[in-house]
């Protein structure tokens, strides 16, 4: 499966926190009723590796690794079944780890130098993150004129109120962000709200009628 290709597709990024891995398959569920069979599990908790297992046994849902900051990280993210690799920036060993297991790296990149260093690396796609105090949109379309065969995620800062603004820009792949699963309606079981915000987020992806 082209992961890059998926991801465009889908536009959307859910970026996923959960303390505990029972949540996974309930919020898995709620994702993909609202629309977007897709999620990027982060390492900031010591239940990311079941939950991407419970995710990505599925098989129906776009399954990556989030805040992955170690090549040991990437082996438990591939050993559970990740297709992608997501980092909050940019480290050689693990793009280099990524490469080794065949599956795509996502780093974090918001200068030029940073994203001259990415493609040094033989990447073409970067995770444009934190987005919201890097320039936002319009850092991202300056960006996109010196390096036009770039594609950006930008990630960090974004919600309803300003997803289209970064999805309108051409170099834009797709959007991450936590906004459609808030922590708060996880712990308290709340995934037909977070369906609901789904939807929502995926209604903001297409043109207006
Ligand atoms: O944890 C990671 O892998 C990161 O690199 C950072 C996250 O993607 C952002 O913190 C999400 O930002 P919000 O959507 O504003 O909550």
């Amino acid at each position: 499966m082209d992961i890059l290709a998926a991801l465009a597709e889908a536009r959307l990024v859910p970026v996923v926190v959960l303390d505990d891995a029972k949540d996974a398959a309930p919020l898995a569920e709620a994702l993909v009723a609202g629309g977007l069979p897709v999620a990027e599990v982060t390492f900031r908790t010591a239940a990311a590796q079941d939950s991407i297992r419970a995710m990505a046994d599925r098989g129906d849902m776009l399954v990556g690794a989030g805040t992955v900051l170690t090549p040991e990280q990437v082996d438990q993210a591939v050993a559970a079944g990740a297709s992608y690799v997501v980092s909050p920036g940019l480290s050689r060993a693990v793009v280099e780890r990524c490469r080794e297991h065949g599956v795509l790296a996502l780093p974090g990149a918001v200068t030029a130098t940073e994203i001259q260093a990415a493609l040094e690396l033989g990447l073409t796609t970067v995770k444009f993150f934190p987005a919201g105090t890097s320039g936002g949109a319009a850092a991202i379309s300056a960006l996109s004129a010196p390096f036009g065969g770039v594609r950006f995620v930008p990630t960090g800062g974004i919600g309803p109120t300003n997803v289209q603004d970064y999805l309108g820009i051409p170099a834009v792949a797709a959007v991450g962000g936590s906004w459609m699963v808030p922590k708060d309606r996880v712990r308290s079981g709340d995934f037909a709200g977070i369906t609901a915000l789904t939807a929502e987020a995926v209604a903001l992806t297409r043109p207006a009628a």
